[in-house]
């Protein structure tokens, strides 16, 4: 669902300002330190409850200011409305309201407004630990598969309860067999969901990126967390003594990752910057037509922070296209307007913004 009105109070150093911005392209230019990427910050705190820049939420806040609060309207196909708002105060903790009512849980946030963002820092799903490969995965998974996010819940709490029994010096079996059971149940359903995903992803991506660039001998493979071959419970059992060493389950879920490979080496050993940052955002694409199968046409919210930036004009043209086919809401930084402007279909409607100096101004 498109963001149609947007309020944003507090955050860095913006002034207070609501917009209404378009339903498909929306760019935001200014010179550096205007405050492009706050605004999409703040919009990322509607959707996710956090900054993607910060793990704290109290930098966001301005600073002679004592909370920020973001709030929108959102409009479905049918005509439907949502609003959503949340607000962070300095001392208290960040309340999340969805159609007037108090909501505890940010997943609830994130089903309402799925939230994609591209910006430099991106390169990390390539590069970083396996973490920010599960968390992508798991964002496609959780969108399309009802039954996830319990999945995911029942894994943490029987992980913690099995690590919490292992790192006691007298193992109890009694007590461990239940939990190990669950383990291996929630395991399992996640493992399925998780390839029933990669399976539909595939193809997307190959067809997505096909369209942007060229890159001979790259793979994309999903590796579950223990050996494809055998049972968990099995693998379980053979790793119980250094698990006990330990102190945590080494084998499960919880160590899955997706490994992108050319010629069976790390990609971010063999790419460019260019290509990796066009490689991470196919992926990003991908995961958004595959909302779009699902839920209809905007059904997701891109945020892309620096755009231009590590592109040449081509391929920059490229990258456009395919966010502008996937027919969601976009909001684009970039610091000089002619370098993303021109770049769409006369009949896509879009929006410019100027931010300077923390105002912002709708200019077209
Ligand atoms: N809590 C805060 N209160 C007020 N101002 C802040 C706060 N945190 C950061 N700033 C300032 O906000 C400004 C805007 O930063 P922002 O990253 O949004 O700029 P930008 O337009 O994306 O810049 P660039 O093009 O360089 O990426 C910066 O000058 C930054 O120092």
């Amino acid at each position: 669902m498109p963001l149609t009105r947007l309020s944003v109070t507090g955050v860095r150093n913006l002034h207070p300002v609501t917009l209404h911005p378009a339903p498909r392209i929306n760019l935001v230019y200014g010179a550096n330190a205007s405050g492009k990427t706050s605004l999409l910050e703040a919009i990322h705190l509607l959707g996710l409850a956090r900054s993607f820049r910060t793990n704290k939420l109290q930098p966001v806040i301005q600073y002679a200011e004592s909370q920020c609060t973001v709030f929108a309207e959102l409009v479905s196909d049918q005509g439907e409305t949502t609003q959503i708002g949340v607000q962070r105060s300095a001392n208290s903790e960040f309340v999340i309201r969805i159609n007037g009512q108090n909501v505890r849980s940010a997943a609830q946030l994130a089903e309402t407004m799925p939230l994609q963002l591209i910006n430099p820092d991106s390169f990390r799903l390539l590069e970083g630990a396996p973490k920010q490969r599960r968390q992508f995965l798991d964002w496609g998974v959780f969108h399309v598969e009802h039954g996830f996010l319990a999945a995911w819940q029942r894994l943490q709490k029987s992980l913690k309860q099995r690590n919490s029994l292992l790192r006691r010096g007298r193992i109890d079996s009694l007590l461990l067999a239940p939990w190990e059971l669950e383990l291996v149940q929630a395991a399992n359903q996640i493992d399925a969901y998780r390839q029933s995903y990669i399976g539909r992803l595939k193809p997307v991506f190959e067809q997505v990126l096909a369209d942007m660039l060229t890159i001979d001998g790259l793979t994309l493979s999903y590796f579950r967390g223990w050996d494809k071959e055998k049972p968990l419970a099995d693998v379980l059992a053979q790793q119980f003594e250094r698990d006990c060493q330990l102190g945590h389950t080494q084998a499960g879920p919880q160590r899955a990752d997706l490994r992108v490979r050319v010629n069976n080496l790390n990609a971010v050993d063999v790419l460019s910057r260019g290509q990796q940052k066009l490689l991470v955002s196919a992926l990003k694409i991908a995961q958004g037509y595959l909302l779009k199968q699902q839920y209809g046409p905007q059904s997701c919210v891109f945020l892309v922070d620096d755009l231009p930036s590590e592109l040449d004009a081509h391929h920059r043209q490229a990258l456009c296209r395919l966010l502008e086919q996937l027919d969601c809401q976009v909001f684009i930084t970039c610091v000089e307007p002619e370098q993303l402007t021109g770049l769409w279909q006369s009949e896509t409607p879009k929006k410019l913004f100027h931010v300077e100096h923390g105002h912002i101004a709708q200019t077209d």
